[in-house]
């Protein structure tokens, strides 16, 4: 090697110049020292790159891990596999290869695979699809070679009884073969992965299982999935609100609750969050405790983590008085009507412009729903629409703010036609001609339109006051919503 020869040459002066006297000792200890570190940086490199990151599992544990009961049930039995491996051996079982964990991100699939390792007593390595991509060609595949080595070895270093690669971002490594030409590179790769998982023997060295995780499983080669590669599948979904509460709990464990904290209450309003997502809410409620140096977190910290995550950080320009005004008539706009069609629904009414919304008004969900019914799809149509007709009364005119809101109401006029709640009737919707399609919906909205207005008409004296209150107070929770309602009434 060049550089080889370079040292040799390099040592062969300094020897030379020491000889005839002069003191380039430091000089030299300087390079060696340097050259030394050059190198062990360099190879603690190519490992991390090559052959996968290895990572202590201590600590995670499946009781870690809140809501998933289905995808922890499912992964406890398939890993049962591996730790009874012999009692399947004698009945000729086909051992455990794969276990490909799909679902949003967020959702707690890397913790999966880590507790699947500690429930298995397995060496644990992780790595990301993305190392794998390479302008190189054969480089790729030579890392998933280096990978599967480094794996027996672990488990003989360690004494482990088996090894599991988790393989994160797997549709960059795994996408259909062949789909792109300038993803030759990565096909080779993913040959080399599927060479290495069908080499795998029981009978032979330590059991290297593999377990990857994909917010696209229909984005990869069908050739992973066939039996004896990625032949379990575990679905990894948000969670629902019994598996919110159970994060959000063991995310505040280590955190000073305050009495008044109902984490019920943020289980109930955190609808569609991800588990990182309320790990962030817990971890946000606890920097605005401490910047208000608060013992403890209380109900608004919480309340208000959740708007952070949920809309982004505040806007930094202010609306004018003028445009306030007019975001508190929309925003109570929507309130009202939200509140008459379907009582005690609404959780907060704002005016806070954060991210790209100027306002709003969040509802609790219906708890966790599927399916929807004619009169609950016209309902939400009638709150959507309630923000601009609420302007168009009060003020004479609409905005532009309300482009979300129609946004919203097309989408939900378009579900109603595919289900047949239309004076269509069922009828294949991609078959009807643009015009008739939009007569339809025109139809649809009018009525709609006209129902609201009739609403806002009828509280408009409530629609002013609680426009006054929202300018003042920016904010104004359900509660107190009803209960001006109430007295207004
Ligand atoms: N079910 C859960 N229980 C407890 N904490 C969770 C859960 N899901 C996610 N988290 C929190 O979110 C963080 C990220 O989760 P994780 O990395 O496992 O998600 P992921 O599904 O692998 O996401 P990605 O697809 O983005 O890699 C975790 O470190 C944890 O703090
Ligand atoms: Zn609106």
């Amino acid at each position: 090697m060049k550089l080889d020869v370079l040292i040799g040459l390099a040592i062969g002066v300094f020897a030379f110049l020491m000889v005839m006297g002069y003191n380039v000792f430091p000089v030299g200890l300087l390079f060696v020292t340097a050259y030394v570190v050059w190198k062990f940086v360099l190879s603690r490199q190519i490992v991390k790159n090559g052959n996968g990151v290895a990572i202590a599992t201590s600590g995670v544990d499946f009781e870690d891990i809140g809501g998933q009961s289905v995808a922890k049930k499912e992964l406890q039995e398939a890993l049962d596999f591996l730790l009874y491996s012999d009692r399947m051996k004698a009945l000729g079982i086909r051992p455990l290869k794969g276990i490909l964990l799909s679902g949003p991100t967020g959702t707690g699939k890397t913790l999966l695979a880590k507790a699947a390792a500690r429930y298995t007593n397995s060496a644990f390595l992780s790595v990301s699809g993305s190392e794998f991509v390479e302008m190189y060609a054969g480089v790729g595949a030579e890392r998933v070679r280096g990978l599967f080595r480094r794996a027996r070895e672990m488990v003989r270093k360690e004494k482990k009884s088996s090894a599991i690669i988790f393989i994160d971002e797997m549709d960059i490594l795994g996408a259909k073969r062949g789909s792109n030409v300038s993803h030759h590179e990565y096909d080779q790769t993913l040959n080399q992965l599927l060479i290495e998982m069908d080499g795998l023997k029981v009978d032979q060295g330590p059991h290297v299982l593999v377990m990857a995780a994909t917010n696209r499983p229909e984005a990869l080669d069908a050739a992973l999935l066939r039996p004896g590669r990625f032949d379990r599948q575990v679905k990894v979904d948000l969670p629902d609100k019994e598996g919110r509460l159970a994060i959000l709990q063991i995310h505040t464990k280590n955190k000073p609750l305050a009495e008044e904290v109902s984490l019920e209450e943020i289980a109930h309003e955190t609808f569609g969050f991800s588990g990182a997502h309320l790990e962030n809410v817990t971890n946000e409620a606890a920097i605005l405790a401490l910047r208000e140096e608060a013992e403890e977190i209380n109900k608004r910290h919480l309340h208000e983590a959740v708007e952070k995550v949920m809309l982004g950080e505040k806007l930094d320009r202010k609306p004018t008085s003028e445009e306030l005004r007019r975001i508190a008539i929309h925003e109570s706009g929507h309130a009202i009507l939200a509140e008459t069609v379907r009582p005690n629904s609404v959780s907060q009414i704002s005016i806070r412009s954060r991210g790209n919304a100027l306002g709003y008004v969040r509802h609790y969900p219906k708890d966790d729903l599927y399916l929807y019914t004619q009169v609950m799809l016209e309902e939400q149509i009638m709150v959507a629409l309630a923000g601009a007709l609420a302007e168009e009364q009060i003020l004479g005119t609409r905005s532009t703010g309300a482009a979300g809101d129609y946004e919203q109401a097309l989408n939900l006029v378009e579900k109603m036609l595919l289900a047949g709640m239309s004076s269509l009737g069922v009828t294949d919707v991609s078959l009807l001609n643009a015009d008739k399609r939009q007569a339809v919906t025109k139809d649809i909205l009018a009525e709609l339109e006209e129902r609201t207005m009739k609403i806002i008409e009828n509280n408009q004296q409530s629609l002013l006051g609680i426009t006054e209150i929202l300018v003042a107070e920016e904010t104004l929770t359900g509660d107190t919503l009803r209960t001006y309602l109430k007295n207004a009434a």
